[in-house]
């Protein structure tokens, strides 16, 4: 590679536009190239090779010592050992100049030549075998003359330079041209030193030349070899620019490559065939988008279409496929445009690098930044972000979130005790139960230490059933972390401390947020520890008399508190003919609790499941105790179960397993169900129903007219009672609308054939007027309120028919 400074660049003086455009074109192609290649950024300052030609030619000289009479003649000292005209034609065929058409860089040439020396004529030419051939003229019209005629051809012959001032003085020629009085001639000559023509000046009036104006037709005759120089590279451009890029690519350690404006990749260099195992590098243009992840193909081809568009680098990032292992590795591709004279782009250069270890260390690195450690749960930085994203999407949604702030109780002691590493391991496995105790959309997060933040995402939109959600949520946190720890092969426990602060809307700054979930922690810990607090104390209040319900109901249970109620169902005659079972809870603080108080809690947290099994084996006690009377036996225990209990899978079998255990008769059990209940799964409702039936087991449909009261479903689910609500019942005499409902439901049963009871009945009045409307079988406190067992017997024994 040669080096040459600005002032050696035989054609960066030229400032025609064309040439202008081609140096532009050219400059960028270099651009691209060094670009590419060089790590430093190098530009074709750096890379230029041209200029190889010119920085020779300047080596040689002129030797203006010897004089004519009438003419000077300068020996020319270029190419002293080359004769051989058969070589000199050959170098000017392999420039294509003969016979072409004008151009504006040369024809500059020549006026320049014509006012630099003051003469009314400038040729440039270029002797061929039998002729001059003019390239450019000034002042003629001639094109071309007989090589025997031409007085560049004898410049050629004799290896001079010639200057002639007047022809007629002259002696060095046998006949003048006509026409002309005056000649100087600069020669053109190659890097090798063959003379391909000249530059001359001709005038019809005799001249001199100073050696100024000598010196400066031969750098306008340098000029003109450089063109020519220029010219020939641009004209066999496309197939040189392309093994040099070609030699440059094979030696780079990256993937070469060059495209075409629809991204058809015409060439890669031999890193392609080691990295994807291809057979020849060629093969890409076929196969390039096999290689390419099916996930990065789109991303990809839009990088693409905005480079061709826009005419900037293409980039992006993707994964190909290694042939030897067949893993998928991350790569960047770089590309860069370059453009045509016209400024069209023809052609991308680029080369593709692999980064997958890089980008993995930077993920590596970005995962450190925002994740503990220890645990691997989120940081406190990534908290943040994630907790002020949260609030301003709940603020936006109208929705309820909540923020859990932990603290494990007494965590030093651990520390202290058995040590660092155990106290480590404890807080991963607390991570692990934490993870384990909410739902994946909610964030678990280590704030540092021993503290866990919980963001709970949409837990409600008003107070109380966020206040619940979170209730839920914190109780398993509790429940979890409670249960021992293995460490170090001791059985460990930790109790957690719990702070809760909600946000909605409006939102507020997320450190106030966390200053609430902490005072409310604190509150926990003042509170005796292991327990949980709400910032907002009217909530924390609702919440606490909820959990303390819970609490008892749990209790209560254990200590055997509930008793059960039974109220009679009574014939149009006044008779007994079955009983509901109605559960009381003797609370010893709280009294006599109403089941409308606990039931709904029950339900909530899934209480109502061991609470409903005990109903269901009390009254099947009662059963069979009704069935060991005679004047009882035939009396029927009707038992609520909620929707919670009739849903689990085994209900049938827990119902058939009590029947079983106590004796009672299946055929004086009657479940009550409620419409709602019936809803969502009408299906497996029906199959429950009738597989119990089968038993003898009977059904009787709660608070019938509330819901939604289809007559389908009454149709296809196998009922053996309707229950008309009891607020049909209270407002019979006074809503004629209720009363009307009332005998709807009445005409209802006795067209199905099912058995309909009016429940609520308070007066003699609603009964009579039911038993009008047809209602056979009574309810309420007309006949009496629900009784205690040992009163029920005596409301027996007075109205059991005789
Ligand atoms: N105002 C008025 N009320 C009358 C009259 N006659 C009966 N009642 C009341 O109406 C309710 C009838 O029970 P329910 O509709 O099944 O409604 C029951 C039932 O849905 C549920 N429940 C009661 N015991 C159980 C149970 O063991 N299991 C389940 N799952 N739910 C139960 O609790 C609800 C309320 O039960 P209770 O408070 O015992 O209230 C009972 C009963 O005391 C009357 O003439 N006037």
């Amino acid at each position: 590679m040669y080096y040459a400074g600005k002032e050696d660049r035989g054609f960066a003086t030229d400032n025609s536009a064309a040439s202008g455009k081609n140096r532009n074109a050219f400059r960028a192609f270099l651009d691209a190239i060094a670009r590419l290649f060089s790590p430093r950024g190098a530009s074709y300052k750096d890379s230029y090779f041209l200029y190889a030609f010119s920085q020779r030619y300047r080596n040689n000289s002129y030797d203006l010592s010897r004089a004519y009479d009438g003419a000077q003649s300068y020996t020319m000292n270029m190419r002293p050992n080359e004769s051989d005209e058969a070589n000199r034609l050959e170098a000017l065929h392999a420039y294509d100049i003969l016979d072409s058409a004008p151009e504006d860089g040369f024809d500059q040439l020549v006026m320049l030549g014509a006012t630099l020396c003051g003469t009314s004529m400038a040729v440039l030419c270029f002797v061929d075998s039998e002729r001059e051939w003019r390239k450019a003229v000034f002042g003629t019209a001639v094109i071309e003359v007989p090589r025997a005629e031409s007085i560049c051809a004898r410049m050629i012959d004799a290896r001079e330079a010639l200057v002639v001032s007047d022809f007629h003085s002259a002696r060095i020629f046998d006949k003048a041209p006509i026409g002309w009085r005056f000649f100087a001639g600069a020669p053109i000559v190659t890097a090798e030193g063959f003379i391909l023509g000249t530059l001359c000046v001709m005038d019809e009036k005799p001249h001199t030349m100073v050696a100024a104006q000598m010196d400066g037709l031969k750098a306008l005759a340098q000029q003109a070899m450089a063109r020519l120089e220029l010219r020939r590279y641009q004209r066999q451009g496309p197939e040189l620019q392309r093994d040099r890029f070609c030699q440059l690519a094979d030696s780079m350690p990256h993937i070469v490559w060059s495209a075409d404006r629809d991204g058809t990749i015409d060439f890669a260099n031999h890193s392609i065939v080691e990295y994807a195992g291809l057979r020849y590098a060629s093969d890409i243009g076929k196969l390039w988008s096999e290689l390419l992840h099916p996930d990065d193909f789109s991303r990809t081809l839009e990088a693409w279409e905005q480079s061709v568009q826009t005419g900037e680098i293409f980039s992006a990032e993707y994964r190909l496929r290694r042939g030897s292992d067949n893993a998928y590795r991350w790569h960047i591709a770089k590309g860069i445009p370059v453009r045509d004279d016209q400024g069209n782009i023809t052609k991308w250069y680029g080369t593709t690098t692999d980064i997958h270890d890089m980008k993995l260390a930077h993920e590596e690195i970005g995962r450190l930044a925002f994740f503990d450690t220890l645990t691997g749960l989120p940081n406190r930085q990534l908290l943040m972000d994630r907790l002020a994203h949260t609030v301003t999407l709940h603020d936006r949604i109208g929705r309820t979130g909540a923020v859990l702030l932990l603290d494990l109780d007494h965590f030093k002691n651990i520390n202290d005790t058995i040590g660092h590493d155990n106290g480590d391991l404890l807080l991963v496995l607390v991570a692990k139960r934490l993870l384990a105790s909410v739902a994946d959309r909610h964030t678990v997060a280590r704030l540092g230490g021993d503290e866990f933040v919980i963001i709970l995402e949409d837990i409600g939109t008003c107070d109380e059933t966020a206040a619940q959600a979170a209730t839920k949520l914190a109780r398993n946190i509790l429940d979890a972390l409670n249960a021992s720890f293995n460490l170090d092969g001791y059985e460990r426990h930790i109790t957690p401390s719990i702070g809760i602060a909600f946000f909605g809307s409006p939102a507020q700054s997320i450190t106030e947020l966390l200053k609430r979930a902490d005072l409310a922690m604190y509150q926990a810990k003042a509170a005796g520890r292991n327990t949980m607090r709400f910032f907002d104390p009217a909530i924390q209040e609702a919440a606490l008399v909820r959990a303390s319900l819970e609490a008892e109901l749990r209790q209560g249970l254990a200590r055997q508190e509930f008793v059960l109620f039974y109220q009679p169902q009574m014939n149009s005659a006044g008779n007994v003919i079955g009983l509901e079972a109605l559960v009381r809870w003797n609370n010893p603080h709280r009294g006599m609790v109403s089941p409308a108080d606990f039931i709904l809690l029950a339900e909530d947290t899934g209480l109502i499941l061991p609470l409903g099994r005990w109903v269901l084996e009390e009254a099947c006690r009662m059963l069979v105790f009704l069935t060991a009377n005679s004047s009882t036996r035939h009396l029927s225990v009707a038992v609520n179960v909620s929707a919670l209990q009739f849903r689990q899978p085994d209900f049938v079998a827990v119902v058939l397993d009590v029947l079983h255990s106590s004796g009672a008769h299946p055929g004086r059990l009657k479940i009550e169900l409620t419409e709602s209940l019936l809803l969502e799964d009408i299906e497996g409702a029906i199959q429950k129903i009738n597989e119990l039936k089968k038993h003898g087991v009977r059904f009787s449909l709660d608070d019938f007219g509330t819901g939604y009261s289809s007559l389908t479903y009454l149709k296809r689910l196998p009922f053996n009672q309707i229950k008309i609500d009891q607020s049909f019942v209270h407002n019979i005499l006074n809503d004629p609308r209720d009363l009307a409902i009332a005998n709807t439901i009445i005409a209802l049963g006795q067209t199905l054939h099912v058995a309909v009871i009016a429940e609520g009945v308070e007066t003699s009045t609603q009964r009579d007027l039911l038993a009008q409307c047809g209602c056979t079988l009574f309810q309420g406190y007309f006949f009496s309120r629900p009784l205690p067992e040992a009163q029920l017997q005596d409301f027996l024994r007075r109205h059991l028919a005789a």
